[in-house]
């Protein structure tokens, strides 16, 4: 569990995110939500320590991130996978080769056994038959596959994944939606996904956190979203005309019930 408490960010006077309280829990898919602009990735850096908030404070599983020791903040690094928005995969290695870097640079195991700790997480995305494959010769969504093979090659307790599916059609950004899903519970891992999606959000989200000009608007589950009692969560999510008619349908079928 990850919890962030008065959490504050400034750049240059400027306040990004004020006085920010949420809890991300573990085993769950935990997203954070709202508008272009309005502070999700900065939040997501601070947690995972890219960026050092102005103040507030951090807390992985009760331990205080931003008081951690070099030696102690070295092993809780080991227990982040990260999945960034463009996969960053390096070009000039195979799939299996940029699933390996991580084990090759922070494992203790010896090189068969990262190996197949690197071919069981490629099994896992489906990715076996692209293993000797070059990012260059793979599809947008076989990409995003093997950046979570990757993020995951080290058994992280906690997954962050920015905008998992930007540049993917809906079809794959369902199924990769699906796997960051599966993979949450089958390792009970802490995930927060950042998104402006909410056909992620409706597919996966179990818990959401909405985040409006920095400041923490809703938190609830999916299935509170549609019906939340919040303006601007309401102007965010109805923004779409498909969940404006959703809702629109949902509400008249109630009516309906009711008369
Ligand atoms: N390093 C930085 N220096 C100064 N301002 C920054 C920095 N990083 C982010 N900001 C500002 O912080 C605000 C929030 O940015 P952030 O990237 O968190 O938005 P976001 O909600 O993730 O948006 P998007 O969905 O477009 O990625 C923006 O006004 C942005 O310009």
């Amino acid at each position: 569990m990850i919890e962030v408490r008065h959490l504050n960010m400034e750049f240059e006077g400027d306040n990004v995110l004020n006085d920010i309280n949420a809890r991300f829990d573990k085993g769950l898919v935990n997203m954070i939500i709202g508008k272009s602009g309005s502070g999700k990735t900065v939040l997501m850096k601070c947690i995972v320590g890219l960026l050092t908030p102005t103040s507030g404070e951090i807390m992985y599983d009760g331990h205080n991130f931003l008081a951690l020791k070099t030696k102690e903040l070295r092993r809780l690094r080991r227990d982040i996978g990260m999945l960034f928005q463009g996969s960053a995969l390096f070009d000039s290695r195979t799939v299996l080769e940029n699933v390996m870097f991580p084990l090759d640079m922070f494992s203790r195991k010896n090189s068969r056994e990262r190996r197949k700790r690197a071919e069981f997480c490629l099994e896992r995305v489906g990715l076996s038959d692209a293993a000797n494959l070059y990012p260059s010769e793979i599809s947008g969504g076989m990409m995003k596959r093997a950046a979570i093979a990757r993020a995951i090659s080290l058994n992280p307790k906690y997954l962050f994944c920015d905008e998992p599916n930007s540049g993917l059609d809906p079809k794959t950004s369902q199924l990769i939606d699906e796997l960051i899903e599966d993979i949450t519970k089958d390792f009970m891992m802490t995930t927060i996904v950042v998104s402006h999606d909410m056909n992620s959000v409706i597919n996966i989200g179990d818990k959401v956190v909405f985040i409006n000009e920095g400041v923490k608007e809703w938190e609830g589950t999916k299935s509170e979203v549609m019906d939340a009692d919040n303006e601007k969560l309401n102007d965010f999510v109805f923004a779409s005309d498909l969940f404006k008619k959703i809702k629109e349908a949902e509400d008249k079928i109630s009516e309906d019930k009711k008369g």
